[in-house]
């Protein structure tokens, strides 16, 4: 089981000192989407190259032009770029095309995928690295969790790894453990803390002891 730390409400500068008090404890640092709406793929790039020992993943969470964006978000550093599964075929194909030809992965993100059992089982599929339950900030705010989608998931899920994301903290983070996801993304629950190195730290360790 990996953790990823998701990155949002940060610039650039204030990106690299998160990651620098975190890093021990963090297999993929993820650059969010209101991050590369404010900064673009530059946040990507200036984050592969202080620290490379770290997979980077870019959410941009595509919609459309799958091959397109893959490229790009490949060539500023991305190990790991996220497509929506609420996009049809042809564009998650192109993505997966395109991530082999640079050795990337790709991440579906299946945040308001009604059919979740169904659209799950035909993204794995297609050949995609990671499909990952999520809960938006939005529906956070209305006491919304993954949890349950996640046992979906992993109950029809063969070929790709499981992710989980969406407002997951140290206190419900054995829930999700219980449900053994390849992935973690933990946002707010490590930025949103007064001692972020210490709810990283804590994190990993509930992570690695299963
Ligand atoms: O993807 C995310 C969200 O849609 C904003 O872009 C977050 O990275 C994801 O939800 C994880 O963050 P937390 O919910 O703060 O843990």
């Amino acid at each position: 089981m990996k953790l990823q730390l998701a990155l949002d409400l940060v610039n650039i500068q204030e990106a690299k000192e998160v990651v620098k008090e975190v890093q021990e404890y963090i297999d993929i640092v993820e650059i969010g989407t209101p991050v590369v709406i404010n900064e673009g793929l530059l946040a990507v790039k200036e984050i592969k190259e202080a620290f490379p020992n770290l997979d980077v993943l870019a959410d941009l969470k595509i919609m459309d032009a799958g091959a397109y964006e893959v490229m790009k978000a490949s060539e500023a550093g991305a190990d790991i770029i996220t497509v929506l599964g609420a996009t049809d075929d042809s564009t998650i194909r192109g993505a997966v095309e395109e991530s082999r030809k640079h050795g990337k992965k790709i991440l579906v993100d299946m945040i308001n995928v009604k059919n979740l059992e169904e659209r799950a089982r035909e993204v794995d599929a297609l050949g995609v690295d990671y499909i990952c339950v999520h809960t938006g900030y939005d529906l956070q705010a209305e006491g919304e969790n993954s949890f349950e989608q996640l046992r979906v998931i992993k109950n029809v899920v063969k070929n790709a790894k499981t992710a989980i994301a969406g407002g997951i903290k140290l206190a419900t983070l054995p829930e999700v453990i219980e449900a053994s996801p390849d992935l973690v993304i933990v946002g707010g629950g490590i930025t949103g803390q007064a001692d972020k190195r210490a709810a990283a730290a804590e994190i990993k360790r509930l992570i690695s002891a299963r």
